[in-house]
């Protein structure tokens, strides 16, 4: 077993993440660009852990750290300070080759800008991560995907290339791409930037049902309320700390809170 350090141990045996519970942890995570006069301290003495199955929204004003930490527990950046697990893998132990596989295989990504490739078709942008990986989807894998572009409303759709579809619809074959290979964490980068807002509320709808339904893990960043409405769980960044930790929340409630994090800031 890979050594833990940083994680308490109960009468010599260690503790994972994974019997925690969590999907992924950090742990006295900090993050400096620069050095000298012109350092920016983007994270400082973050510590959280994300449970397994849950729908967490990552919140903040603008600057306050919520793409460094997801760059950094993605594995796409690295931390000045701190540790990182993804289940019970150190993150800050991996060579960049294994950093690549661990990318590939057990995280899923959906970017604000989607990020499909225009020359592939909706099966091609689904199946990209199996091609990356050199491998053909097993028997079961395909029913999953089969059944993920059913769902996502795609099945007609599975020949056309992305300059073809709607901006919603781009999300979601986005979405089945990043679900296809069931990885342990999905992350959202602010995935309804650029919809409208019932397109927005329909991709949210879509990746918490992934949570509740598939019991996927999946961690969003965003500056939005109304998508942050949708998590089982909303951490706030000010300043690159964690500042609360709170349950499922409305639309106002977000707001609320934002609002007096800036008249306070
Ligand atoms: N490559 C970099 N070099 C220098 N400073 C950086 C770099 N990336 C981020 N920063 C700084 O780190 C801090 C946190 O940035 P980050 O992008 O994580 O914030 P954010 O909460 O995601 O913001 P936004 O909502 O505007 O995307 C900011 O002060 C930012 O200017």
């Amino acid at each position: 077993m890979i050594a833990l350090r940083g994680i308490p141990s109960v009468e010599g045996m260690q503790i994972t993440p994974t019997d925690l519970g969590l999907i992924a942890r950090v742990v006295s995570l900090g993050k400096q660009y620069g050095t000298g006069a012109g350092a920016v301290t983007a994270l400082e003495d973050v510590s959280i852990g994300l449970r397994r199955g849950e729908f967490t929204a990552i919140m903040g004003p603008s600057g306050s750290g919520k793409s460094t930490l997801m760059h950094i527990m993605a594995g796409l950046d690295s931390p000045t300070s701190g540790r990182v697990w993804v289940g019970d893998t150190d993150v800050t132990e991996l060579s960049d080759s294994a950093l690549t596989l661990l990318r590939r295989r057990r995280v899923g990504f959906v970017f604000q800008s989607f990020n499909l490739v225009p020359t592939l078709d909706v099966r091609g942008n689904i199946m990209l991560p199996f091609e990356l990986d050199g491998r053909r989807p097993a028997t079961e894998e395909q029913a999953w995907i089969d059944g993920l572009v059913d769902s996502l409303g795609l099945a007609s759709r599975i020949r056309h290339r992305p300059h073809e579809l709607s901006g919603g619809q781009q999300q979601r074959v986005a979405i089945a791409r990043a679900l296809a290979t069931r990885p342990d964490l999905v992350f959202a980068d602010e995935p309804t930037g650029n919809l409208d807002s019932r397109t927005g509320r329909e991709v949210l709808a879509l990746l918490a049902e992934a949570s509740s339904r598939y019991g996927q893990s999946i961690a969003m960043v965003t500056h939005d309320p109304v998508a942050a409405s949708h998590a089982d769980r909303i951490l706030y960044l000010a300043d690159g700390r964690i500042v609360r930790d709170s349950g499922r929340s409305t639309p106002e409630e977000i707001s609320t809170y934002m609002l007096a994090m800036e008249q306070a800031a």
